[in-house]
C-alpha cells in the first residue's frame, strides 16, 4: 500500500443490508493510510461490519471503496484481522497459526521473531497448544501474535484486548504501538475503552446509529471524554 503523504482509503456511500435492515447505509469515511484509527459506538451500531467491509469479508449492496482514488481491492493487499472471537482455527496450534498466516501473506517465517512475539505476550508455554485447550485471554494474545507477526499493510483489530485483565493490557498496548511503530499500517482499531481510544488513535471514528464524526486531533478536544461516554451510553 502506498504510504504517499495524504493517502487515504475511503469508502464511499457504502451501504451494507441484513435480512431486515440497514447496517449501514450511504456510510462514507476517510481513513488516512499508514496511521492508527481507533473506532468507538455503541454496541450493535455497525463496527465489527465496517471492519468486515474494509477486509473484504463482508459484502455491500451499493457504494465503492478507493485507495487514493483507485479501486480498493482488499485480496491484493497485506492484511491481518484479530476479529472479537479471536478467530483461531480448531486445527492450527499457536505455533502454526501464526506460520499459517505469515505463508498466506507471503512473509518471510523468522523463527527468532516468532519466539520474541510468543515471549512478550507470555505464550510461550501454548506454543504447541490448540485453541481449545486454551482460555479466551490465552486465545486473544494467539490471535495477537499472529496479527502482530504479520507486516500488514492493512490491520485491522476488533476490541483485540477486551479479555486481558488491566495489566497484561497496559503492556500489550505497550507492544502493539512497538510492533506497529516498525510496519505502520493503516490500521482500524474497535475499542470500547474511552482512554484506550484516545491513547492508540492518531484520530478517532465515532460512529452513532445517525452517522459518523471523526475526531482528528484528539488530544486537542476538552471535554472529550464527556463527549465519548455520552455517544456509547446513548447509541
Ligand atoms: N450477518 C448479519 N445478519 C443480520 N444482522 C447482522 C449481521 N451482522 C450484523 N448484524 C446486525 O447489524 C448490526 C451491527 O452489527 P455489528 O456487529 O457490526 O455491530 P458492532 O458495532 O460491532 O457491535 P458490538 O460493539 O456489539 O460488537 C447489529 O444490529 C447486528 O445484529
Amino acid at each position: 500500500m502506498s504510504t504517499l503523504n495524504n493517502a487515504n482509503l475511503q469508502l464511499n456511500n457504502i451501504t451494507v443490508n441484513s435480512d431486515k435492515k440497514k447496517i449501514l447505509a450511504d456510510f462514507s469515511v476517510t481513513f488516512p493510510v499508514g496511521q492508527i484509527t481507533t473506532i468507538i459506538g455503541a454496541s450493535g451500531v455497525g463496527k465489527t461490519t465496517l471492519l468486515n467491509v474494509v477486509a473484504g469479508l463482508r459484502d455491500f449492496a451499493s457504494g465503492t471503496m478507493t485507495l487514493n482514488g483507485q479501486p480498493f481491492i482488499p485480496k491484493e493487499h497485506v492484511m491481518a484481522l484479530v476479529p472479537q472471537d479471536y478467530g483461531l482455527l480448531p486445527w492450527e496450534t499457536a505455533t502454526q497459526a501464526v506460520i499459517n498466516a505469515l505463508k498466506i501473506t507471503k512473509q518471510p517465517i523468522n523463527q527468532t521473531v516468532i519466539t520474541q512475539l510468543f515471549e512478550k505476550l507470555s505464550i510461550m508455554d501454548l506454543k504447541t497448544k490448540y485453541p481449545h485447550e486454551m482460555s479466551g485471554g490465552q486465545q486473544q494474545r494467539v490471535s495477537l501474535a499472529r496479527g502482530f507477526a504479520v507486516a500488514a499493510d492493512v490491520l485491522l483489530m476488533d476490541e483485540p484486548f477486551s479479555a486481558l485483565d488491566t495489566n497484561t493490557r497496559e503492556q500489550i498496548q505497550t507492544l502493539f504501538m512497538d510492533t506497529w511503530q516498525m510496519k505502520p499500517g493503516t490500521t482500524l482499531f474497535i475499542t470500547h475503552d474511552i482512554q484506550e481510544a484516545i491513547l492508540l488513535g492518531q484520530q478517532i471514528l465515532v460512529l452513532t446509529p445517525t452517522g459518523a464524526e471523526m475526531i482528528t486531533h484528539p488530544e486537542q478536544e476538552a471535554d472529550l471524554v464527556a463527549r465519548l461516554k455520552a455517544v456509547i451510553g446513548n447509541g
